[in-house]
């Protein structure tokens, strides 16, 4: 690279750092860190047909930790009238083995939700565990949408009933010290009314910024979302809302979801929410697929500019082949396959290597 190409990357990106080694100057990339929401157990499973066992939540919970994710997203205090695959996330979060500096976060979408979660707060508040063991969770996700039809449809209220019914509900929370993310759904394309005029969208993210979210993730609910589409709606939210405290949440029923990962990540953004396996979909749309696969995004972010951000398990990202193994331990329990396809690849990678080691013979591989 030529010096004065070398300068002009220096200027435009903060992740290269110049290093002085017996006088010769030479550039060192410092990755730019990237976030991971996984958001299986709840955007995941509460999409699934059948209902899964507490036991199973539980373990996939746990596991996803234990692989190194820092943000798990582990369910929903929603009317089991409406979601009845939620049912029972108090008792989960309370029997997960909870790692330190791991945010477990709930979905809540409205008082009645908070005050579930603060009745399970307060029994681990009482108990002999309390200072040694972190509390069931620290974080709530408040959720609308940015059309009237998708809010009625998954809220039963208007966008602006939505809104007005989040604002106490955030401050509460905020003041019993518990962090607040925000969802603003169908920020492309609305299931029931087509293509999402995107100045709507950066007014119900400024207004969800303005409660005291810290991050408002955005949804392409339906996704049906292509990059440029993804580009051009960021370039209008970013008006409003600092694009550091934005996530892209990518639905993949047109494949598109990881160019516009890269998409997002090239326009600032810093968090993806992302599902094991590719669990789920969206009840209030039919025909959706899940969110792009966790193991998809950890394996197209490979080698790039960018660095997944996990624990110590993950020796200090998330750990690709253990995302992988949940992806199959979870997708069996549904009674299906892994749908990343990542996952899969590396499934059929790693089963031909193991026979090979087995027989000695050359196997065809990926
Ligand atoms: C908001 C409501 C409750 C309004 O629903 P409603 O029927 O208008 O509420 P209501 O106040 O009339 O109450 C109806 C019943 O629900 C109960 N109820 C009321 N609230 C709760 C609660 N929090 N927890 C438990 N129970 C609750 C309430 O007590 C009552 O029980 P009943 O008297 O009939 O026995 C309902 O519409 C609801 O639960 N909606 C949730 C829908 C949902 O979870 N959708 C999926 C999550 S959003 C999503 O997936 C999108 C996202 C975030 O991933 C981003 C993206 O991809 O776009």
């Amino acid at each position: 690279m030529l010096a004065s190409q070398l300068r002009s990357k220096l200027r435009s990106n903060s992740f290269a750092l110049l290093n002085v080694c017996k006088g010769r100057k030479y550039a060192t990339e410092v990755k730019i860190p990237v976030n991971i929401v996984e958001v299986g157990p709840r955007d995941g499973l509460q999409n699934e047909k059948g209902i899964i066992p507490v036991d199973v939540k539980v373990d996939l919970i746990e596991k996803l930790a234990l692989a190194g994710c820092q943000n798990i997203e582990a369910g929903s205090f929603v009317s089991p009238k409406w979601i009845p695959q939620m049912a029972g996330t108090g008792e989960i979060i309370s029997r997960v083995r909870r790692l330190p500096d791991v945010h477990y976060a709930v979905l809540v979408p409205n008082q009645k939700g908070l005050d579930g979660l603060v009745s399970v707060l307060n029994a681990h508040n009482s108990s002999p565990d309390a200072d040694s063991v972190p509390p069931p969770s620290d974080e709530i996700s408040i959720f609308t949408a940015a059309t009237d039809a998708f809010a009625q449809a998954n809220l039963n209220t208007t966008i602006a009933e939505s809104l007005a019914k989040l604002a106490p509900v955030a401050r509460t929370a905020l003041d019993k010290g518990l962090r607040v993310r925000g969802y603003v759904s169908v920020v492309i394309a609305c299931p029931y009314t087509g293509q999402v005029d995107y100045k709507k969208v950066r007014e119900v993210a400024k207004e969800l910024f303005q409660m005291g979210c810290y991050e408002v993730s955005l949804g392409d609910t339906v996704g049906r979302g292509t990059p440029s589409q993804i580009a051009e709606m960021l370039e209008e939210v970013k008006k409003d809302v600092p694009v550091e405290r934005l996530a892209g949440h990518f639905h993949d029923t047109f494949g598109t979801a990881v160019a516009n990962v890269f998409t997002a990540l090239e326009h600032g953004v810093r968090t993806i929410d992302s599902s094991v396996g590719g669990l789920g979909g969206c009840p209030y749309s039919p025909g959706a697929t899940g969110n792009v696969a966790t193991e998809d995004v950890l394996y197209a972010l490979q080698g790039s500019k960018y660095k997944v951000v996990g624990s110590e398990y993950g020796n200090g990202t998330i750990d690709l082949e253990k995302i992988m193994d949940i992806g199959w331990w979870i997708s069996d329990k549904l009674g299906r396959e892994s749908i990343s396809r990542a996952g899969r690849a590396l499934r059929a990678k790693k089963i031909r290597d193991a026979d090979m080691a087995k027989d000695g013979k050359v196997h065809a591989k990926l």
